[in-house]
């Protein structure tokens, strides 16, 4: 039976400096179910990764309400936030943010040893999730010894090895030739696929969000209806 994972209702984000407001969000209310693959697109500007970050938790909407897995995860304080962000939540970004004197394998146990689970069981999850994106023979380079795409799967696997509800990708194609593109596309479907993850993904690239179960798009800070209706 499907089940509603995250759950926006009129969210607003007004960003204000000085005399001008932006409104990068102005009502949107979506449901996303546990393991869909989604992906959010619609032109620069429009508002893609202000509901991103509004979703994963890395901001607060000025307006309305999020629920993830029936939580209420705006009016909880800031220690509950960001609990919730290392517990239940993966980000992968656009530049892969690996820490450049740390090993592929201690970029990504860096994150569960940050959950106190013990070394050795740290040591075998990075292991097996670095073999899953397909560096078994890279575990111990560096970031420098690494191309864009093989860094960029260190920072899908760093981001899935707390077995996060919901992976988060902000653009993660968007520094990367068009065969590691697909590559990292293919492992979101595949990750999707064998094990249910939960994928929110921002996108430019047409044949990216084609790829996703569905595409949210998104248009002035609202929903854009007619893309949705596909007219
Ligand atoms: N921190 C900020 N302060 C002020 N305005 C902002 C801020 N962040 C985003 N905006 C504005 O909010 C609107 C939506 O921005 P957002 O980055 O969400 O769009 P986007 O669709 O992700 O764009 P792109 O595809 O170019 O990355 C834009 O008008 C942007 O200029």
């Amino acid at each position: 039976m499907e089940r509603t994972i995250i759950r926006t209702e009129h969210l607003e984000r007004v960003y204000i400096s000085g005399a001008v407001k932006t409104y990068a969000l102005r009502d949107i209310s979506i449901e996303i179910e546990q393991g869909e693959f989604v992906a959010i697109m619609g032109k620069s500007g429009s508002g893609k990764s202000t509901l991103l970050h509004q979703l994963g938790l890395l901001d607060k909407p000025t307006r309305g309400s999020i629920t993830i897995d029936g939580s209420d995860v705006i009016n909880i304080s800031e220690k509950e936030r960001t609990i919730f962000r290392l517990n239940e939540l993966g980000y992968v970004f656009q530049s892969y943010n690996l820490i450049p004197e740390l090993t592929a394998m201690e970029n990504v146990y860096i994150t569960a040893m940050a959950r106190n689970v013990k070394r050795e069981e740290y040591e075998k999850m990075a292991e097996d999730i670095l073999t899953a994106v397909g560096l078994e023979e890279r575990m111990h380079h560096y970031p420098s010894e690494l191309s864009g795409g093989q860094q960029q799967r260190v920072s899908i696997a760093r981001a899935l090895i707390n077995k996060p509800k919901i992976l988060f990708a902000d653009e993660p194609t968007a520094n990367l030739d068009s065969a590691s593109s697909e590559d990292v596309i293919n492992l979101f479907r595949r990750f999707n696929e064998e094990i249910g993850q939960t994928i929110v993904m921002v996108t430019h690239e047409k044949d990216e969000g084609e790829k996703a179960d569905r595409i949210i798009w998104v248009k002035d800070g609202l929903l854009d209806m007619d893309r949705q209706a596909g007219i």
